[in-house]
């Protein structure tokens, strides 16, 4: 279907419109395409259409004369170039060897050829796949006089027979094995000769390696035209001239290929043709080849040459990815790149063309769509101009980064000393040795000091270009102008690409961002001025995790987080539970993507099986008890952040061990972030504490600890932002114990303490052991953990606690021990509790920062029953924050503080604001 319309500064008026504007829908890929007055061939390919009021749809096959027809006063003059055949545009495919590997292929293509609406096509094809290899290996075996060369003729010539069989039959069939045989007597000659010789000159080896071509052209032509349609296949070395240059390339005669192109039409007249890629002459007309370039290149030229509409290049990718997908596995494919992106992306092996064969066609603004022949449904690649009206109003910066690519296997090359600066031909003398040693620059620093030029090379060349270094420079290091020549080997390349970097501010910012929030230090940087490309040099082992990161951070894909859960507890396991009830919500609604890499208790522990997808939630317990293998932490950490396929690890601490909580600083260092509801470590010794907080700060790491005090209750993050904006804290008093509000507020007269005790055990509210609760130590270590982000610097042993846990059950030797004993002991309580009851008071277990005293206390206090304390209900905590803001009146926080489904949420919400942080929508 075409929709026609008028965009021009003037739509309404159709006699001034200077262009028409075409939209076509072919195989699902919209166009547009810019017809200006007088010449057809001019285009953009595009995003939105404004149509105008003139605008007229019309059926499919429209054409360039009825275009200017439909619109009165544009006159076409419908000439792609005079002597070319009028009329009507052509469109270009490219079909390589893969394409055409086998006979039911090449009759796909045929399938394809025949589909494309457009009034002339003209297909340009490779070999069949690994014909030119076979011929360039005949041709090795000929010059080596290794006389097999001959029966691996036999092997060209039947694949062809064989492949003609299938496809041909009668006339078609016959005259092609006709040309074959001709052919291959002709080969056989021709390599016996370079058998003798022993040798076989360049025009020899591209005539002999340029049959393939040949040969796959004419059974295509053959195979289309069995359909009715009338098709001629062209031999492009009638028509395409080009000059070998120095370094194994070609440049087109364009002047020249075009007058042979005339004259080809004027002998034959098709509205398909069927030319082949590869091969060429030169002007004096002796075979030659396009090089490494190949078909591609030919159906540039030609895409040129015919001033083509469209050119698609056909391939078994599904267009060009957003990176390389092995690396990515969110990669997209990319629907629009403009040329100079292309050229950038192909510049890093990602599966583009070569840029050398986006010139041709980027003069004349053809279009070139990448598309896969497996699968038609995939719409491909656009690479085009930049549509000139898209601006980047109200883009995201999504749009502006399109792709991002790597090169690995680069030594960074560091040239320093202050005998440089301001002396002119330092860079040439440094880049002069570099080219005697052949070795190729793939990146150049200079900060404007002067002081140290730095530069990547391949690896294997660093050896070299050293030496030629230390030679040319030798006097200037004994000098001290020069102080070093330094290696640093095992560097990788991290670009982003992207034509709407430029002038866009912030993409650096967010792409340094992400990188530092993957803790990897960036050794050098460069941007050419055209601003398409930021270039970064990583060291090789962060390069994937660096990718992942920004890839990630543009939004191209997922914020994804490794995760190990450390002590599947009671607030383990129900996190597990958590998680997998929310994981792909968060997945499809925010972005996010959480796996889930290891689960480790302290006996047993299970890992992911494929490194890549995380634990199935749903069976993690079958699975444990199943396939679990000995806890080792270190293994179990390892396997969990040594993935390059994420960019970032959290290690989620469930126990309630100090032999745990010892380890995030370590793991803080090596870039692991920390989530944990366990206290020990901020309430655990003054100075590891302070250097633990000291790291967090310094580094993009991130260590959060909500679930620590009042579970899921915002606590630590209301006190951090009272700080953060400038409150005094004066003190904080409150009820910090689930396990004990729930215990005070249910002990009443006619109920045994113990029994009470029971219950909040049962509920999930006490610590492993009840005795943390009932000693006081766990409302100590809450309330130390808040002083000491008060800025107090405090022990835990500062702190006088009231213990409720009765002298002669502190050594017992396990939790449940101390349940069984328990009741034996009610009866000091009782009387406590009777005595606070006759004066009309409740007793209520409380924790105490006084910032201004610089101290703490844990004890039993008695408070009037119309106090807030005593209003409590369930495993409620109540805080509350004096400070000079809230000085009348308390800042106060309540709700349930311990409790397995609050606590996870607590420790769950930590884990979100780390996604977030790492660049997750928030
Ligand atoms: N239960 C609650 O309401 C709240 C609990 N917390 C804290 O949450 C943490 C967990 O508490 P719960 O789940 O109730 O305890 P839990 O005893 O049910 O779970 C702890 C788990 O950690 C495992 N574990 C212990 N040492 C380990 C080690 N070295 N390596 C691996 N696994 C180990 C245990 O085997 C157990 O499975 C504690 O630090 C607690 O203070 C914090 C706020 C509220
Ligand atoms: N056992 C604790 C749980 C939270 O830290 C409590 O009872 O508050
Ligand atoms: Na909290």
């Amino acid at each position: 279907m075409l929709s026609l319309g008028l965009a021009s500064p003037s739509a309404s008026s159709p006699v001034v419109a200077r262009e028409v504007l075409l939209r076509r829908n072919y195989g699902g890929n919209p166009f547009l395409y810019c017809l200006r007055q007088g010449k057809v061939g001019r285009w953009a390919c595009g995003h939105t259409l404004r149509i105008a009021s003139a605008s007229k749809t019309t059926s499919k096959g429209i054409s360039c004369s009825q275009i200017s027809a439909a619109i009165t006063g544009v006159s076409f003059d419908q000439t792609l170039q005079d002597g070319l055949p009028k009329g009507a545009m052509w469109s270009v495919h490219k079909f390589g060897g893969t394409c055409m590997g086998t006979a039911q292929r090449i009759q796909s293509v045929a399938d394809i050829s025949l589909g494309d609406p457009s009034e002339r096509k003209l297909i340009i094809v490779s070999a069949m796949s690994k014909v030119t290899d076979m011929l360039y290996d005949l041709l090795f075996k000929a010059q080596s006089r290794d006389d097999s060369y001959m029966s691996a003729l036999d092997g060209v010539f039947e694949k062809h027979m064989l492949t003609a069989k299938e496809l041909l039959t009668g006339d078609d069939l016959a005259t092609f094995l006709s040309h074959l045989h001709s052919d291959i007597s002709n080969l056989k000659a021709m390599l016996r000769a370079i058998y003798i010789a022993g040798h076989a000159t360049e025009s020899f080896s591209d005539f002999v390696v340029g049959h393939g071509e040949l040969w796959s052209a004419q059974m295509l032509t053959y195979v289309i035209k069995k359909s009715g349609r009338p098709c001629t296949w062209m031999d492009a070395r009638d028509v395409l001239v080009v000059n070998p240059t120095s370094s194994n390339q070609v440049d087109p005669d364009f002047e020249e290929s075009e007058k042979r192109l005339k004259k080809w039409f004027s002998q034959h007249s098709a509205a398909t043709v069927v030319a082949t890629g590869f091969i060429a002459s030169t002007p004096q007309n002796i075979p030659t080849t396009l090089k490494r370039d190949g078909s591609d290149f030919s159906a540039a030229i030609f895409g040129s040459l015919v001033k083509a509409s469209q050119v698609t290049i056909w391939t078994d990718v599904d267009g060009v990815y957003s990176a390389d997908p092995r690396k990515v596995s969110e990669a997209v494919i990319l629907r629009t790149l403009s040329y100079q992106e292309a050229w950038e992306m192909s510049y890093f092996g990602a599966n583009v063309l070569h840029p050398r064969t986006i010139i041709p066609v980027m003069k004349y603004n053809i279009p070139i769509l990448i598309r896969n022949i497996f699968n038609l449904s995939a719409p491909g690649t656009i690479i085009c101009q930049q549509p000139p009206d898209e601006n980047l109003n109200g883009q995201s910066l999504k749009a502006v980064v399109k792709a991002f690519a790597t090169i690995d296997n680069l030594a960074l090359v560091n040239v320093e000393g202050t005998g440089m600066a301001g002396v002119p031909g330092t860079a040439s003398a440094i880049f002069g040795a570099v080219k005697a040693v052949g070795a190729n620059v793939i990146m150049i620093s200079q900060a404007s000091s002067e002081h140290s030029v730095c530069f990547a090379v391949p690896e294997k060349e660093v050896a070299a270009v050293s030496e030629a270094l230390q030679t040319r420079f030798r006097e200037a290091l004994v000098a001290g102008r020069l102080s070093k020549v330094e290696v640093i080997p095992n560097c990788s390349i991290l670009a982003a690409v992207g034509q709407k970097m430029a002038s866009t501010p912030g993409v650096s910012a967010t792409l340094f961002d992400a990188i530092a929030k993957a803790n990897i230090n960036v050794r050098a940087i460069a941007q050419g001025c055209s601003e398409y490309n930021i270039t970064l040099v990583l060291k090789q082992e962060d390069c994937v995790r660096g990718l992942r990161a920004v890839h990630s951070r543009f939004y191209l894909s997922k914020t994804t987080l490794a995760m190990g859960i450390i002590g599947p507890g009671l607030i383990g396991a129900t996190l597990l539970n958590q998680l997998k009830d929310q994981a792909a919500a968060l997945k499809e609604k925010f972005n996010i993507d959480l796996r889930v890499m290891g689960i480790t208790g302290s006996k047993k522990m299970i890992l992911s099986d494929t490194g890549i997808d995380g634990i199935d939630l749903s069976q993690w317990k079958e699975i444990m008890g199943e396939k679990a293998e000995a806890a080792d932490l270190n293994k179990f950490v390892k396997v969990v952040h040594e993935n390059h396929f994420f960019p970032n690890t959290v290690l989620v601490d469930c126990t309630a061990d100090s032999n745990i909580a010892n380890h995030y600083y370590d793991w803080l260092r090596k870039g692991i972030h920390v989530i944990t509801p366990n206290k020990k470590a901020n309430s655990g010794p003054l100075d590891p504490y302070l250097k633990l907080r000291a790291l967090q700060r310094q580094s993009y790491t991130h260590y959060f600890y909500e679930a620590t005090v009042g579970a899921g209750l915002p606590i630590i993050s209301t006190l951090r932002g009272l700080l953060e904006t400038g409150d005094k804290i004066l003190r904080i008093e409150g009820i910090f114990s689930g396990t004990l509000s729930y215990i005070f507020n249910n002990f009443i007269q006619s109920r045994a303490f113990s029994d009470v005790v029971a219950e909040a055990k049962q509920a999930g509210y006490t610590e492993p052991d009840p005795r943390d609760d009932l000693s006081g130590t766990d409302v100590a270590r809450k309330v130390i953990i808040l002083a000491r982000e008060c800025g107090l610097k405090l022990e835990l042993s500062d702190i006088p606690v009231r213990s409720l846990v009765p002298e002669p059950l502190r050594a017992s030797s396990s939790a449940d021990e101390f349940m069984q004993q328990l009741p034996n002991f009610d009866g000091e309580l009782a009387k406590e509790l009777n005595d606070a009851d006759s004066s009309g008071e409740v007793l209520r277990y409380v924790g105490v920062v006084d910032v201004i005293d610089q101290n703490g206390v844990v004890e039993l206090r008695r408070y009037k029953k119309d106090h807030p304390f005593s209003q409590l209900s369930g495993s409620d905590n109540i805080i509350a924050f004096t400070t000079t803001r809230y000085k009348d009146q308390p800042l106060i926080v309540r709700g349930p503080g311990a409790g397995a489904e609050v606590t996870a949420g607590g420790v769950f919400s930590d884990i979100l604001r780390l996604a977030s942080y790492l660049g997750a929508p928030s």
